[in-house]
């Protein structure tokens, strides 16, 4: 771990970068724009992102490994929000420095708590301001800084808009100047360490959230049964779990409309992620108060 937070120039850098915010800054669309490719799913509602998700970033000079950490949770009652809450400041712990993610020209108090979190961990702190694109005139941004910058000692500020790509190219090098020296710790070709099951499980989740929008059952999850390829062709039958019976038939649908959708939407993704034709079953099965349950968590493999 890198104990001098002061950038310097030399040789290759290799570490890791925490990504962390309040829920819905940007995070994951983040992540995914900085590698070029859909790493962490996406979507308008709040705590989409459950996983600790690693992201390599490979350049010529620098490896980045970025954690995108869930959003911290006040009151963690629920056993998944105190799941996240531990996944979230390990992550940060263990970062050589982390990016602190607020979306330009808002500061709530969820952030707040955020960055005393920051500040009581001691690493470096790049912060980055999100969703710069739906700022005019940029010069709206200076007075922003100039009251974040009083907030806490920021090794970088960095504005930056990864729905339009702009200042990313700026970041990685940024953020490899607080990494140590060190050689690649992944081969160039792996951009995640995250299994091909556990992408796929992924997928089917974040399309149920794209297509259920304000419906979606907050304790939703899904496991992968099979995952097995055949004659250059992928099977995958996946359990999309509920919490109650009245949850399933919302997942389902009118006469099988929505888990069909949502089974095509599914599949297209996968035969692209993982370069062959897939067949996809899709199963809808209850298992109550699944998220309330530290032991149903562990099953679905929630602990680490
Ligand atoms: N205009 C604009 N919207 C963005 C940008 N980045 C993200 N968004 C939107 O903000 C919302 C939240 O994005 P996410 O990346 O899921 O946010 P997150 O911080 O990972 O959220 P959690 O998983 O809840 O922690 C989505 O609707 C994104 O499309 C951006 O650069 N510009």
């Amino acid at each position: 771990m890198n104990q001098d937070s002061s950038p310097s120039d030399g040789g290759h850098r290799c570490g890791f970068a925490a990504i962390v915010g309040r829920p819905n800054v940007g995070k994951s669309t983040l992540l995914n724009a900085l590698l070029r490719r859909k790493i962490s799913i996406v979507s308008h509602k709040p705590q989409t992102t459950r996983h600790r998700i690693l992201g390599i970033l490979t350049q010529p000079q620098a490896q980045i490994i970025f954690v995108d950490t869930p959003g911290l949770h006040a009151g963690a009652r629920r056993a998944m929000n105190r799941h996240m809450n531990r996944a979230a400041l390990t992550s940060l712990q263990d970062a050589d420095v982390n990016l602190f993610v607020v979306e330009a020209l808002r500061w709530t108090d969820a952030d707040q708590r955020v960055l005393d979190e920051l500040v009581r961990i001691g690493r470096p702190i790049i912060l980055v301001l999100s969703k710069v694109d739906k700022v005019t005139p940029r010069a709206r941004l200076l007075p922003f800084i100039e009251e974040m910058s009083r907030r806490a000692h920021f090794v970088e500020v960095i504005p930056v808009s990864a729905r339009r790509h702009s200042n990313l190219d700026t970041l990685a090098p940024l953020i490899a100047r607080y990494l140590p020296e060190s050689p690649p710790h992944f081969p160039p070709e792996q951009h995640t360490d995250r299994s091909d099951e556990f992408q796929a499980a992924e997928i089917v989740r974040e399309k149920l959230t794209l297509r259920l929008h304000q419906e979606l059952p907050y304790g939703i999850t899904v496991g992968i049964e099979r995952f097995e390829e055949e004659e250059g062709r992928l099977y995958i039958n996946a359990v999309i779990w509920v919490e109650r019976s009245g949850q399933k038939a919302i997942v389902i649908g009118q006469g099988g409309e929505q888990l069909k959708e949502t089974g095509r939407a599914a599949r297209l993704e996968m035969s692209e992620r993982f370069k062959r034709p897939v067949h996809l079953e899709l199963w809808v099965k209850v298992k109550e108060n699944w998220s309330d349950s530290e032991k149903a968590l562990r099953q679905l493999g929630y602990e680490e």
